[in-house]
């Protein structure tokens, strides 16, 4: 993805190929504050605290995290309890446990010898992987929005909603939810997208961000506006990432997802969720009964953040002081309000049959 005129993808390694870099996740859209990290404990943090964040990418982080818990002990103690530290600084993305154990299993197959070495390789496949994985995500994706292009009177808008940010930031580039939406605009079509604010932390704003790099039309809305934009024609499909999809087809999403979801079933407004294979979790079958929802500290909801006149960054309290904050950071669409998922080998419903037909090496042995 382009910054500013430079080729970027959202973690990068080293030039001493000892360390990662991420963009600061937690300054962003307000400053392109680039981080290196170098440990485990600093890669363990950058997840727990939000510098680096979205399902795929996380999972990548998480992955150099256990490389550099492995350049520094190769035993397979040390490897198993990192595993544990890593696989723990968030609970909900399943791409992390997916990251950790692909890169587990084939250090601890090897003499330790070349543990280090074969680490920071697997670690760049899984990074160059989902690059392929999101861009296949658009060429599908694509052509969902073709489709509505062409049913739309000749020369009007495609209006899409999003919620959070699943775009390059989000995975290591291209984005899921958001790839489809780069390649209609690199292809001429006339896109606009309805960019929900995604309180409390405000990964809508995320997205906003990229999508004015990359120059295509948006509109920054609050969380609560999804409903009356739909309600009055002005939404034409709704495409979304997600963090876990259950063999049964459930989606676990970003706070609000389910309330966006509810409302596109009851205005007939079509519901996609764009999504690697490594977000599927085979093991899970009832998403809202099974899925861990990671609570997060009640000052993020009492909070908010911006940058001050002056220029500083800034951090007020809304809520009287003391108030009791409740703060989940997820939530659960039941795939029966799913109109499709939209997969790195094309488009499925969301179900267990087709899910399992698109993809037979991962639900062939599951519950
Ligand atoms: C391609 S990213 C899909 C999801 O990870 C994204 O929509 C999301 O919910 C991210 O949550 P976050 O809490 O910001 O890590």
């Amino acid at each position: 993805m382009k910054i500013d005129g430079k080729q970027y993808r959202s973690v990068w390694l080293s030039d001493d190929k000892k360390s990662i870099h991420i963009f600061n996740q937690e300054r962003l859209p307000y400053s392109l504050e680039i981080l290196t990290l170098s440990t485990m404990a600093e890669a363990a943090d950058a997840i727990v605290t939000m510098k680096t964040r979205g399902a795929p990418l996380i999972g990548v982080v998480g992955a150099y995290g256990l490389a550099f818990a492995i350049s520094e002990d190769t035993s397979d103690r040390h490897i198993e309890d990192s595993y544990k530290v890593l696989v723990e600084t968030r609970p909900t993305a399943i791409n992390l446990k997916w990251a950790l154990q692909r890169l587990k299993q084939a250090v601890l197959n090897v003499p330790e010898i070349s543990r280090k070495e074969l680490a920071f390789k697997v670690c760049a496949d899984i990074a160059d992987e989902d690059v392929e994985l999101c861009k296949n995500i658009g060429i599908h994706g694509l052509e969902l929005i073709k489709q509505i292009a062409a049913a739309k009177p000749e020369g009007e808008t495609v209006n899409i909603m999003t919620h959070c940010n699943a775009g390059w930031l989000a995975t290591v580039d291209w984005g899921t939810a958001l790839a489809p939406i780069y390649m209609a605009y690199n292809e001429g079509i006339d896109v606009h997208v309805w960019v929900d604010e995604t309180r409390p932390r405000n990964q809508g704003t995320l997205t906003a961000f990229e999508l004015g790099k990359h120059g295509v039309k948006h509109t920054l809305i609050a969380d609560n506006a999804g409903g009356h934009l739909m309600q009055h024609g002005e939404v034409d499909m709704v495409i979304v990432g997600t963090d876990r999809v259950t063999a049964n087809g459930d989606v676990c999403n970003k706070i609000g997802t389910y309330l966006k979801a509810l409302a596109a079933k009851e205005n007939r407004v079509p519901f996609y969720v764009a999504l690697p294979s490594p977000t599927i979790d085979p093991e899970v079958a009832d998403g809202v009964k099974e899925i861990p929802i990671e609570q997060r500290a009640g000052q993020e909801q009492s909070h908010v953040q911006g940058i001050t006149e002056l220029g500083k960054r800034g951090i007020v309290n809304t809520a009287p002081e003391g108030t009791r904050c409740a703060n989940y950071a997820f939530d659960v669409t039941p795939a029966e309000l799913v109109t499709g998922l939209i997969t790195e080998r094309g488009f499925c419903d969301a179900n267990r049959q087709s899910i399992k037909k698109m993809f037979p090496e991962l639900l062939s042995s599951s519950k």
